[in-house]
């Protein structure tokens, strides 16, 4: 296994149509892929077939070795527990040392410390939003899948994401975004589906 993520002449196709072929890229660590296009085109259902969640029709998908983490509205946080219960219960599926400092820790980074007892239920879609990101941090995964990361998030959360991604590349992570809002990220690789 290599330490990047390889993409050759992928097709991926939903409910028996091909929603979009021939895309490939390299990305090695410390990279950021940002992949746009309009509604419906398959930006989820890549994101997906990168986290090994989806079925590919034509081509490759080689993840690097390190771990993935898919954040999207199908991983959501148990709404009936608190904030860092839900984190906890993902953070140990996810394997790793120690849990409950990785999410302790998370929950700093994405500034909802102070909110970690309340339920997930009484966030806001800012708040859940900043927590589903808590959760790819404290994952501790190579290669963070992020679908519309920036949606809900205010001026100081975008600046937070933004600092967060720029951390993980440096200590060689690889980010994947899906999104219909720009992002203002520098050195990044644009996959137009
Ligand atoms: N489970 C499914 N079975 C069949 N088709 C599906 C399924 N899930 C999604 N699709 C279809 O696959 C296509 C791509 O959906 P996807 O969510 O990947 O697009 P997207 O580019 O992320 O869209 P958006 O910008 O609206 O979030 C859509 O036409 C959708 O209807």
């Amino acid at each position: 296994m290599s330490d990047a993520l390889i993409v050759a002449d992928l097709a991926v196709a939903r409910g028996g149509r091909t929603l979009f072929e021939n895309v490939r890229f390299i990305a090695r660590p410390g990279d950021v892929i940002v992949v746009t296009g309009p509604n419906g085109v398959g930006k989820s259902s890549l994101l997906r077939v990168f986290a090994g969640l989806g079925r590919i029709e034509r081509g490759s998908v080689e993840r690097p070795g390190g771990g993935v983490a898919l954040m999207d509205e199908a991983h959501a946080l148990d709404r009936g527990a608190t904030v860092q219960a839900a984190l906890r219960f993902w953070a140990r599926l996810d394997g790793g040392p120690d849990p409950t400092t990785r999410v302790a820790a998370a929950l700093e980074d994405v500034a909802l410390g102070d909110l970690a007892d309340v339920p997930v239920r009484l966030l806001s879609a800012g708040q859940r939003r900043r927590a589903a990101l808590a959760r790819v941090v404290a994952s501790g995964a190579r290669l963070w899948l992020l679908d519309e990361p920036a949606n809900a998030l205010d001026a100081a959360a975008l600046d937070r994401l933004a600092a967060l991604v720029a951390r993980h590349r440096g200590q060689g992570g690889i980010v994947v975004a899906a999104t219909h809002q720009p992002l203002a990220w520098d050195d990044v690789q644009q996959v137009r589906l």
